[in-house]
């Protein structure tokens, strides 16, 4: 027993307000401050901790009696502790549930938490229906689970969440205030001011750490969201680059399949030289450069003699050879700039710029290469030889006239007897049997 003084009691009274303004200030604090992070981030486990708080208010002030003295004037009745303390209980095991991930994570000992939320329920079913004795037991099995919240949150450490140790710290304290409680309660604590706030102060210090955890798991989560983020980021770039690298690579083999086709579609299969519409495209080309720049333009053309010979003595794969042969004979002796293809079958066009003496000169020569061709055979080597029929475009015909008039002039040396030259005499036009002028007797130029 003590006796107080006035001042005494003014002293003790101004120092409790005090303590008891800054927990329940601090406590509707923090719930505020749950609720406007829940419901600006949409953070359910803040929304939940809003409800904690603000169910540990309802409990610590009915506990200290303040409910009976404000709310319930002289209706003090112990159903409504455990109510509250019910409500109580029952957020804060909702919350760990959340917080901690324990469904999740620790499956097993969810079961617990699971447990503890069933009990909270009877405490409430007590509490409502008046029940005592359901309620002690309900109390006292709350108590006894109490620290399962502190095992779970080391699991979750222990599994690398941070977090959670620091939610053991606070949960613990709790635990010490109320098992603090528990002992002054059943009169091994002695009763006085400290003691009496020490619970509330530990369950407000619980709430504070908790809220710790809390900023710490929302920054985690954050910085694993930009990390996320940045990885999605490099992901989508190399995705990116790898794309246009396909595509440079696919166009690059369009554009070679494209070179190949046009390549194919102007050259000759058998030969590799131009084909007929080929040499006809770059024959007029040549022409026209020819008229501008006022060269002379001739040309060859040339047919091997009896060639169905060749096919049908010595069959036509040598047939084939004989005319690769022919066109590579050709070929390697003219220039870079004359026009060379095949027009069909056994007959080749060949336009070069040269005078007319300098082109008969020129088919002479050629015809010559041609007659020494020796195309080795298994059963000794086959020669052959070509008539060639020459035009001059000295009056600007089109390559097609060319062509005609070069192949009138072939006929004749076919005629002739074959093996010749014969040139398509334009000045002589009109005057039927002179108008093949030469043959294979030309005169070399000086
Ligand atoms: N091996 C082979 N033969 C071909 C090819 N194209 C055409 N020929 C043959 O060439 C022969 C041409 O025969 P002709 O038109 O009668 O002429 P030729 O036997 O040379 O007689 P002349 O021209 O009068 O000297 C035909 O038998 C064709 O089948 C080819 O690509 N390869």
């Amino acid at each position: 027993m003590r006796i107080w003084t006035p001042e005494q009691l003014s002293k003790a009274h101004t120092g409790e307000t005090a303590l008891l303004s800054f927990l329940f200030g601090g406590v509707a604090l923090i719930g505020l401050f749950s609720l406007i992070v829940g419901l600006t981030t949409g953070e359910a486990s803040f929304l939940i901790y809003f409800g904690y708080g603000l169910s540990k208010i309802v409990a610590w002030g009915t506990i200290l009696g303040f409910t009976h003295e404000y709310l319930l004037v002289g209706e003090f009745h112990w159903s409504y502790m455990s109510a509250t303390a019910a409500l109580s209980i029952l957020c804060g095991v909702i919350f760990d549930r959340v917080f901690l991930q324990t469904r999740k994570h620790t499956p097993r000992l969810d079961y617990l938490l699971i447990l503890m939320i069933v009990n909270a329920l009877v405490l409430l079913g007590s509490a409502i229906f008046q029940i005592k004795v359901a309620a002690l037991m309900s109390i006292t099995l709350a108590m006894l689970l109490y620290p399962v919240s502190t095992v779970i949150a080391l699991v979750r450490w222990r599994q690398g969440s941070s977090e959670a140790a620091i939610f053991a710290i606070g949960w613990t304290t709790l635990l010490a205030g109320l098992f603090f409680q528990a002992l002054r309660d059943m009169g091994y604590v002695e009763h006085n001011l400290v003691n009496y706030y020490l619970p509330p102060l530990s369950s407000f210090i619980e709430l504070v750490t908790i809220m710790i955890a809390m900023g710490m798991k929302l920054r985690r989560v954050r910085l694993l969201g930009l990390e996320s983020e940045r990885q999605y980021r490099r992901h989508l770039e190399q995705s990116k680059m790898k794309l246009e690298g396909l595509v440079r690579a696919r166009t690059e083999e369009l554009e070679k399949a494209k070179l190949q086709a046009e390549l194919e579609a102007r050259t000759d299969p058998l030969t590799g030289i131009r084909n007929r519409r080929s040499f006809l495209a770059d024959g007029e080309l040549c022409l026209k450069r020819a008229r501008r720049k006022g060269e002379p333009v001739s040309l060859l053309m040339f047919d091997i003699d009896h060639f169905k010979s060749i096919n049908d003595n010595h069959g036509h794969g040598i047939g084939d050879e004989a005319l690769r042969l022919f066109s590579k004979t050709i070929q390697t002796k003219i220039r870079e700039t004359d026009v060379f293809g095949r027009l069909g079958g056994e007959e080749f066009a060949l336009l070069i710029t040269e005078t007319p003496e300098d082109s008969l000169y020129t088919a002479e020569r050629l015809r010559n290469k041609i007659a020494a061709i020796s195309l080795p055979y298994p059963a000794g080597s086959v020669h052959f030889t070509s008539s060639v029929g020459v035009a001059h475009g000295d009056e600007g015909q089109s390559i097609e006239q060319l062509l005609r008039e070069a192949d009138r002039a072939l006929y004749v040396a076919k005629a002739r007897g074959r093996n010749v030259v014969v040139e398509y005499a334009t000045g002589h036009k009109g005057e039927p049997g002179s108008e093949y002028s030469r043959q294979n007797s030309v005169a070399e130029p000086a």
